[in-house]
């Protein structure tokens, strides 16, 4: 295991720090109703960022969490938490026809962002969460530090999170070696040495895929390009029986309700924030 020093470790938080504050600065507005929040580590400085604005522009909003560290994350701030359930039966979800983008904006962190806006996401355990509530957003704004900049998915992050079935779990493990993957593995809990069980009591698989093997899978391949796409990727891995979600964050750029094609929608962010170890940021959009 590779150690960081406290000076790396500040460095990385300064960054994440960097990222959240501008994109809280840049996209954040008092006229907001609902606000989704992700999980991880950076999501933190998007909370402090907001909580920081005070009661009299935060009182009146409610903050839509994506799982338990997201809602722990809200309510220690002294914000209110309103659960996706909460939330459908408040705006009175109903039939075809409506647009179904509930929330104002959702803040979340990834594990890797490609130059197109797509991510790799859960690492924190929560992408199922998660991917619900980018669904219901008008917009996902993307916050994380300059490691996770990638021209391609797959290029420092080596594996994709699938949330499984626990009953199907083995089943599923074999349906992605059959798919090419590399040993794909049921996530240990650091804190239990035991299978991790995510808030929607399922199993987490992390599935290592080499891309020089996703490049030469006919299906997977983008003609124009021949090379994967991170759409035909997903829809391959959610074909599986157990798998419930993918920890691909691809599909269209925003609005998030439009649909890309069988299985894929738009969930990706529309503008991402990498911040710098210096204090300093850039975006993509
Ligand atoms: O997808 C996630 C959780 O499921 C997180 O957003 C992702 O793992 C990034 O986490 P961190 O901000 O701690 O680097």
């Amino acid at each position: 295991m590779v150690t960081k020093g406290v000076g790396e470790v500040n460095l990385i938080e300064a960054a994440k720090r960097a990222a959240c504050e501008q994109a809280v600065k840049d996209n954040f507005s008092p006229s907001f109703k609902y606000v989704g929040i992700g999980s991880g580590s950076t999501i933190a400085y998007v909370v402090e960022a907001i909580a920081a604005l005070g009661p009299e522009v935060s009182s009146s909003m409610k903050f839509v969490p994506t799982g338990a560290g997201s809602t722990k994350l809200i309510r220690d701030a002294g914000l209110t938490v309103l659960q996706v359930p909460e939330l459908l039966a408040e705006v009175g979800f109903s039939g075809p026809g409506t647009n179904r983008q509930y929330l104002d904006i959702y803040f979340d962190g990834a594990d890797e962002v490609d130059a197109e806006l797509n991510c790799i996401k859960g690492g924190g355990a929560c992408l199922f969460q998660e991917k619900v509530v980018s669904r219901l957003s008008k917009k996902f704004i993307c916050v994380a530090d300059s490691r996770k900049k990638v021209d391609r998915l797959l290029t420092n992050w080596t594996y994709i999170p699938i949330e499984v079935s626990p009953i199907a779990a083995e089943l599923v493990r074999q349906a992605l070696t059959d798919l090419g993957s590399k040993d794909p593995v049921i996530r240990i809990s650091p804190s239990t040495a035991t299978y991790l069980v995510t808030d929607n009591h399922n199993y987490l698989i992390d599935a290592p895929f080499p891309t020089l093997l996703l490049n030469s899978q006919a299906e997977l391949i983008d003609p124009a390009k021949g090379l994967w796409t991170p759409d035909a990727l997903t829809a391959k891995i959610r074909g599986i029986l157990g798998v419930l979600e993918v920890g691909i964050f691809s599909g269209p750029t925003g609005p998030q309700a439009t649909v890309a094609g069988p299985g894929v929608e738009g969930v990706k962010p529309v503008k991402i924030y990498f911040g710098k170890p210096d204090g300093g940021f850039e975006t993509q959009e």
